[in-house]
């Protein structure tokens, strides 16, 4: 970014007032009988009633539409491990993006854990008051143990973002992207920069929708992660594969996807032209992808490129996912967000990309126009049709698989956040 950029952010933080969310009311308060029913006396009404039936938490209080953003700062964005309190301006940024674009509420926890199990015990403590747990920006591998053990004793979703979002949001633009190229997912062949927890749980998901692990070349810090190795936990050698490539110079040669998840500039202009015809590259760091697109439309006119950021054209970032999947899984008071709902969020994604795009889309993209193709791989987060296209498949899924509390809501198709509440 340019200094003048990097100064505009800092504005936007902290004028007209420090940071980016904020707490309504959503009572009258107006009057001394007002107070007497918002607290003391009337407030003992719903304690007594939530001590009878903790189910009435959800009638009494705002816990069904509230979702903790919660992250330990051990890996920001790209950004690596800058501690609890520096990832607090990306969890409000994960609050704005909930509220924004689902409706739903939430509250930042940055947690100072000296271990996996002083954070697991920090969460399993507070669980109970929220709809849901979103953890955030986590490092690999401590991640996995984090949200396994969570998931297990916490009666509400626990998702972690940078894992499924992020993997949500790849796989349906990656079946996009390749169905453009002419290529089959079946048959690509992918190299995988980063073995952290997007990209662990992305190939993950893409080996779900049909890719070979064979073909998937995934890379650490110390090269290709290969079945001769030795140094590997048990979530990287999942992706151990047979090989005599070493590094990413020797992995590129001919493939026809890239995943980045790993740092700025990574991908050099020479790699991207020794990929297969017209490449997918998805350059997903945040905020500075493994290529620039405008390298990388340089260095050749067949790649069909995406990034994570709001200020490029393929915008594959979890924003797209999140908000809505636990907009879903809020309404039916889902037990978890089970690998059903995460395919019908892919699916409802990549199918949103395929549709003629909305004049209000437009606008705000300040384009004349949008169509499916390589310049448009998937929808913008802007895009208001998500909110219903992605929280109704992603209801119906849990309703479908059994981990539903609360039938199909009534109150669906949801047109905009004004209609949340039914
Ligand atoms: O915040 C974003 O833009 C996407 C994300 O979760 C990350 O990069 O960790
Ligand atoms: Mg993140």
């Amino acid at each position: 970014m340019t200094d003048a950029k990097k100064q505009a952010a800092l504005d936007y933080h902290a004028q007209p007032i420090p940071g980016k969310l904020s707490v309504e009311i959503t009572k009258p308060t107006d009057s001394a009988k007002h107070l007497a029913m918002a607290y003391s006396p009337g407030v003992a009404e719903p304690c007594r009633e939530i001590a009878r039936d903790p189910e009435n938490a959800y009638r009494y209080t705002g816990k069904g539409n509230l979702v903790a953003v919660i992250s330990d700062g051990s890996a920001i964005l790209g950004l690596g491990n800058l501690g609890p309190l520096a990832s607090k301006p990306v969890m409000e940024g994960k609050g704005v993006l909930f509220k924004r674009f689902a409706g739903i509420n939430s509250v930042d926890i940055e947690v100072d854990a000296e271990s996996p199990q002083a954070f697991i015990d920090t969460v399993t403590r507070i669980a109970d008051t929220w709809g849901g747990i979103n953890l955030e920006d986590i490092k690999a591998p401590e991640c996995f143990e984090i949200e396994r053990a969570l998931i297990e004793q916490c009666n509400i979703p626990v998702f972690h973002d940078d894992q499924h979002g992020t993997a949500i949001v790849t796989a349906a633009g990656m079946l996009n992207a390749l169905d453009i190229a002419g290529k089959s997912l079946e048959e690509a062949r992918i190299v995988c920069l980063g073995a952290g927890s997007a990209a662990i749980a992305c190939m993950k998901l893409l080996v779900s929708c049909g890719a070979k692990a064979e073909n998937i070349f995934m890379l650490d810090r110390k090269g290709v992660i290969h079945s001769g190795r030795d140094d590997l936990n048990q979530y990287k050698a999942m992706f151990a594969t047979e090989t005599d490539k070493r590094t990413l110079d020797e992995a590129i040669d001919g493939a026809d996807v890239f995943v980045g998840l790993s740092g700025p500039n990574l991908l050099s202009p020479e790699q991207l032209r020794r990929m297969a015809a017209n490449p997918v590259v998805f350059a997903c760091s945040n905020p500075d992808p493994e290529i620039h697109p405008d390298v990388a439309h340089e260095t050749r006119d067949d790649v069909i490129m995406a990034t994570g950021r709001s200020d490029y054209p393929n915008q594959v970032n979890n924003v797209l996912g999140f908000p809505f999947i636990f907009r879903g899984a809020l309404d039916v008071r889902a037990t978890c967000i089970n690998e059903a709902m995460k395919i019908a969020a892919v699916t409802a994604i990549k199918d949103l990309a395929r549709e003629p795009v909305p004049q209000a889309v437009l606008d705000a993209y300040e384009v004349e126009s949008l169509s499916f193709g390589r310049g448009y791989i998937i929808p913008t987060p802007l895009d208001a049709r998500l909110l219903d296209r992605v929280s109704s498949a992603v209801a119906q899924a849990a309703v479908d698989t059994g981990v539903a509390r609360r039938s199909y809501p009534a109150h669906y198709p949801l047109e905009s956040v004004a209609d949340v509440y039914g």
